[in-house]
């Protein structure tokens, strides 16, 4: 018979957990296996070993019903569900490998040369002045300038990216404060986003006009075009804007760091990784069990759902070594700041590209990066963020 599953009434979503995550990840851990979260009815895996495992086997704990705390098994999603996200084989796999071709080797050396340049421009402007806010004009500013055009989004109504990938990350989430300030403004970001993913709306040469191709080819359908478009829109920028963000803070609090990345630029791929795992900006996920199946010491119950803590498995002292140090000398391969398995994130090599080009640049002008005031978090249902990270650069 195995251990009576612990149960705890904690709230991960409540703000001030939101605010600093830390302390209830190490309590999960150490509280057993699996913890049954009385307040939402699921059960969380916080462990490496756990949370792996659930990733990698989408036979048992299914996206299909929903990767947020509603079940779509009799819940109405807010949006039609993903074709990609929310979707188990077979309906997944055409989709996804459109998606993997498109986002995949052949479009990063496209676009390397050109991000390169965007980056350096960029940097030169802003490093101009020695204090500036990391999020605002660097974190911000460039995923906004290099991704909508390689997308192939017009110009008019950008500004709706943030917003509407904000909400959608936040519903993942129970219904609560957060999901309820961005309700009254998803018509209007709905409607903006879905009208960029028909084919007139999409210059040729980007990605979007290339899932519209794949419809030609028959390798999707005209009706799934669209919808995988709107993927790019959803997931595409939120977390590359914050995973930015969180690298520039680990970098701004760890000049040892920066030394090392000043001494090697080549290390800024390995340091974007290391700082997904550190900071994890893609916290949680759900899944769905498809059956009464077995997980760390545990039976869930079919259709029960379990929700998996990312950034606590990126932190489990279990797999890491000292795994609360932000260390280039680290190999931080195996995180699951991407997720795993089928589903693990199709658009991480445009993510790393975009580290890349801005910590490339940034290394090339700036001998010392530091704090210049106290940084301010971004509370988010499913995304770690700060809103503004005040630094003060030293160029040469
Ligand atoms: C550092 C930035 C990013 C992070 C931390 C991140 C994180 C993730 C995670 C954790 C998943 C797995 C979700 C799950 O297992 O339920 C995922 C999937 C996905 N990501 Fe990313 N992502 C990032 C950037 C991007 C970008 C730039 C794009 C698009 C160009 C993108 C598109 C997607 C899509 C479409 C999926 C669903 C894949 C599937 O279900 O097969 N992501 N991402
Ligand atoms: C970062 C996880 O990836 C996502 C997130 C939100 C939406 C989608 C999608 O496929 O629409 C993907």
């Amino acid at each position: 018979m195995p251990p009576a599953t612990v149960s705890l009434d904690a709230d991960p979503f409540a703000p001030e957990v939101l605010e600093g995550p830390l302390a209830l990840q190490a309590r999960l851990r150490e509280a057993g296996a699996a913890v049954y979260l009385e307040r939402h009815g699921v059960y969380a895996l916080a462990r490496y070993e756990h949370v792996h495992a659930a990733l990698t086997d989408w036979q048992s704990f299914q996206p299909a019903a929903g990767v947020g705390l509603a079940n779509f098994r009799h819940e109405k999603p807010w949006r039609a569900p993903s074709l990609l996200l929310e979707a188990d084989p077979p309906r997944h796999d055409a989709p996804r490998a459109v998606l993997s071709r498109i986002l995949g080797p052949r479009a990063i050396r496209r676009l390397r040369g050109a991000w390169a340049e965007d980056a350096r421009e960029l940097v030169d402007r802003v490093v101009r002045s020695p204090e500036f806010d990391a999020v605002a004009d660097l974190a911000q500013v460039f995923p906004l300038r290099v991704f909508p055009d390689a997308v192939g989004l017009e110009h008019e109504g950008r500004q709706h990216l943030l917003p509407y990938g904000d909400h959608a990350f936040n519903a993942f989430g129970p219904s609560n404060a957060l999901v309820a300030k961005g309700t009254p403004h998803v018509a209007e970001l709905s409607a903006w986003v879905g009208g960029q993913c028909a084919r007139e709306r999409l210059a040729p040469g980007g990605f979007g006009a290339a899932i519209w191709e794949a419809a030609d080819r028959g390798d999707i359908t005209a009706e799934q075009a669209p919808l995988i478009v709107r993927s790019l829109l959803t997931a595409g920028v939120d977390t590359t804007v914050h995973a930015l963000g969180a690298v520039l803070y680990a970098f701004a609090t760890h000049p040892d760091q920066w030394r090392r990345l000043r001494e090697d630029p080549r290390l800024a791929r390995v340091a974007f990784d290391e700082a997904v795992r550190w900071e994890s900006p893609v916290q949680t996920f759900f899944r769905t069990a498809t059956g009464d199946v077995e997980i760390a010491e545990t039976t869930v119950p079919d259709g029960k759902k379990i929700l998996m803590f990312l950034g606590a498995a990126n932190r489990d002292p279990r797999h890491w070594n000292d795994p609360d140090a932000f260390d280039l000398a680290r190999d931080p391969s195996g995180h699951v700041g991407f997720g795993m398995g089928i589903h693990q994130c199709v658009g991480q090599h445009i993510a790393r590209l975009e580290a890349e080009s801005l910590l490339t640049a940034l290394a090339e002008r700036v001998e010392r990066i530091e704090l210049a005031g106290t940084p301010r978090r971004h509370l988010n249902n499913t995304l770690r963020a700060w809103s503004s990270l005040p630094v003060r650069v030293r160029t040469g």
